[in-house]
């Protein structure tokens, strides 16, 4: 079994994917973590080798990834490249989409350094612009999508094995 977070920064990926391991008892990759594990710091790659160069990281470390069952938190950006869509199309984990307000994305990152592609313009504005650029890469990667501003992680959680449940059902 394996289950993908796709979404845009604060859509609540990272959070979402340690409850679904927890409750469903699978082990929990974030691939933001094994960039950091295996590349350094987020915000020092960006500043020293570009964003080219961590979109590289990113798609490699993504396949590794895909390789493992389990639950997967993408990156905010891992859908911009085509070739992930196809990664993550390709596979038959359950892509899930998390969407989030512009207000509520900006609310929830709360001006972390860990971001860097907002960290000269945390404004709502900048962010919708983020999130309208990329909407059609998240709409073409998933199999399923959830607008989280109203619900907690927990009830997030319980949408997606749901929709784990109802699948395999329809397997059989
Ligand atoms: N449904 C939710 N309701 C309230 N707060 C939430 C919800 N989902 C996430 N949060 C909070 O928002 C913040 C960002 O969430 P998280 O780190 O999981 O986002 P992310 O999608 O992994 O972002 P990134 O793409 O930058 O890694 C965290 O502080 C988290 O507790
Ligand atoms: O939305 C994005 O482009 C990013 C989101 C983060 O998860 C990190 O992967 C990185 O900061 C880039
Ligand atoms: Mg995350």
């Amino acid at each position: 079994m394996k289950v993908v977070l796709v979404g845009f920064m604060g859509s609540g990926k990272t959070t979402v994917s340690r409850l679904l391991g927890q409750k469903m008892n699978l082990p929990v990759t974030d691939l933001d973590d094994v960039i950091v594990e295996q590349a350094g710091p987020i915000p020092v790659i960006f500043e020293t080798n570009g964003e080219t160069f961590f979109r590289q990281i990113e798609h490699d470390l993504l396949l590794e990834c895909l390789d493992q069952e389990g639950i997967l938190a993408t990156g905010g950006g891992t859908p911009i490249r085509e070739d992930n869509v196809a990664a993550l199309t390709d596979d038959d984990a359950l892509v899930v989409l998390l969407k989030a307000n512009p207000e509520t994305a900006v609310a929830r990152v709360d001006n972390d350094p860990n971001r860097p592609l907002l960290k000269e313009d945390f404004s709502t504005k900048h962010v919708q612009e983020m999130i309208d650029a990329r909407a059609e890469h998240y709409q073409n990667v998933c199999d399923m999508q959830i607008q989280t501003d109203a619900y907690t992680p927990d009830e997030i959680a319980e949408m997606i094995i749901r929709e784990v449940v109802d699948r395999e059902r329809e397997v059989g």
